[in-house]
């Protein structure tokens, strides 16, 4: 694996994606690359859309991109990602893709250019199962689900 600082990702504009800015980190520290629509769209209150990015990609083995929402999208707009993260995989060569889901009261709309999601690269770590017929005890056991309190605000 490469330096997780500077982690190569191969990338391919589609004929839909020229012109367009490749996904980019705003700031010298910003975790994710903005990504930029390729389509103009309206997504209606209530609505969905998975918003072209004109991209494919071939990420390296051993890692993932994770499609996540803006900030200021969901807070001004409510526009935000159902499936966030969203998970493209290293084997995926199909177009990126951004999901799209308007929880605000107006339609929300989209030009081609605008800035709509953000990419996190991350690394994958794979497990594998060992079945066993007990677990070992732990304080908690079976607790869960706010079994160790819950809002103070709501009494509860
Ligand atoms: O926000 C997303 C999520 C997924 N994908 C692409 C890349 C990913 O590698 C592929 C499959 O995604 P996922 O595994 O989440 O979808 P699935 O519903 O399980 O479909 P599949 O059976 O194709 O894996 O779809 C995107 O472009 N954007």
């Amino acid at each position: 694996m490469h330096s997780t600082n500077d982690v190569p990702v191969l990338v391919k504009r589609l004929p839909h994606g020229e012109g367009l800015p490749l996904p980019a980190y705003a700031t010298h520290g910003a975790a994710g690359m903005d990504v930029v629509s390729a389509e103009d769209v309206t997504i209606a209150p209530g609505a969905r859309h998975a918003v072209a990015s004109g991209l494919s990609v071939a990420i390296p083995h051993g890692y993932e991109i994770q499609v996540r929402p803006r900030s200021g999208l969901a807070l001004k707009h409510g526009i935000t990602v159902p499936n966030t993260p969203g998970t493209i995989d290293s084997d995926y060569r199909g177009e990126l893709k951004v999901i799209l889901i308007n929880h605000g009261s107006e339609p929300f709309a989209i030009l081609r250019g605008d800035r709509v999601a953000q990419l996190v690269l991350a690394p994958v770590t794979r497990g594998s199962w060992v079945e066993v017929a007990e677990l070992d005890e732990t304080a908690r056991g079976d607790g869960g689900f706010g079994s160790t309190g819950g809002v103070v605000a709501l009494g509860s």
